[in-house]
């Protein structure tokens, strides 16, 4: 797969002396969902708008599609839509003047029928007569998205675009991104909402402090990092742990009902099958089993505020 961003050696210290980028390597490939993922403060912002040429960057490179964002810009940025954290429109315009009119701010010649769906994508199109300042809150971020699709990009960043808004408009805006991805939209988002990322992101790269800490396919990264527990209902409760089991990773819980196995992806594949024979040998029966794998979540939090990195 070709890579249609790609981030070399980038580095930015704000004016005020404070370095929020340190040498950054990062490729975004073609048609991809990448997730951007840090805490607050970790620099994600700041990478989005030097792509988007809207911060200088102290260092390093980037190219879009190719074209190098600072010599190359109006080419590199009109292969660009950026949906910001802030809604900044004019609120005086109609919903289809202002679409219509950023996709002319990059020279596009005018396309109803593209802004029509676009518009109709978003559940836009009823209120194309309003103007913006009437609309609610959810309303407007849809305006963002539709604004930053108007001049057909095919590279979307969307920075936090579920920040606070509800459970119907998240849904639409995932559809919206699933279905942008199957026209061959690269997006790269950043968000809070790790279980996000989990369902919708092909990779997700972890960023703190300046420093992009990981990259990884997110199943990868789930099956590498991720912590799995197997739970078994015992049939008879146990005092204490066999002798004959001590080598296992295993616990007691819930007052001897409970029989925990729990093992760390990483390291060891987890033999849970040579587990169940070696409980029957031991004539220990259960009734009833459950498995669970830490979520992105708890390694997001683990890699952050630990420093566990993948090996
Ligand atoms: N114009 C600026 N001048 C000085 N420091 C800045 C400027 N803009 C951002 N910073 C600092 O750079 C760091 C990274 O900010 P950035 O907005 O990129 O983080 P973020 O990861 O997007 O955070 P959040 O999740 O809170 O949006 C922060 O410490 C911020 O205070």
């Amino acid at each position: 797969m070709s890579n249609v961003i790609q981030i070399e050696r980038l580095n930015k210290t704000y004016d005020s002396g404070f370095t929020a980028l340190r040498d950054v390597n990062l490729s975004i490939r073609k048609g991809e969902i990448f997730a951007l993922l840090g805490p607050n403060g970790a620099g994600k912002t700041t990478l989005i708008s030097i792509v988007c040429g809207i911060v200088n960057a102290s260092s390093g490179t980037v190219l879009a599609d190719g074209h190098d964002i600072r010599r190359d810009y109006r080419a590199a940025r009109s292969r660009i839509g950026l949906v910001p954290q802030e809604l900044s429109t004019d609120a005086f315009e109609t919903v289809q003047a202002t679409v219509t009119f950023s996709r002319g701010l990059f020279g596009k010649p005018a396309n109803p029928a593209y802004v029509e769906r676009v518009l109709r994508d978003l559940s836009l199109w009823d209120k194309r007569k309003d103007k913006i300042m009437a609309l609610s809150g959810g309303m407007k971020r849809r305006v963002m998205i539709a604004k930053a699709l108007a001049h057909e990009p095919d590279i979307l960043f969307l920075d936090e675009p579920t920040a606070g808004v509800d459970v119907e408009l998240r849904r639409d805006m995932w559809n919206l991104v699933r279905g942008l991805r199957e026209r061959g939209v690269t997006i790269i988002l950043t968000t809070h909402y790790i279980e996000e990322a989990e369902e919708m992101a092909d990779r997700v790269g972890v960023i703190n402090h300046g420093e992009i800490v990981l990259v990884e396919r997110t199943r990868e990264l789930m099956d590498k990092l991720g912590r799995k527990e197997l739970r078994l209902q015992l049939a008879e409760p146990l005092a204490t742990l066999p002798e004959a089991l001590s080598d296992l990773p295993l616990s007691l819980e819930a007052e001897g009902q409970e029989l925990v196995y729990r093992f760390d992806a990483r390291h060891d594949q987890g033999d849970v099958a040579g587990l169940l024979r070696r409980l029957d040998e031991q004539g220990i029966a259960f009734r009833d089993l459950r498995t669970r794998e830490s979520s992105l979540e708890e390694i997001f939090v683990d890699l952050v505020h630990n420093g566990r990195k993948g090996d």
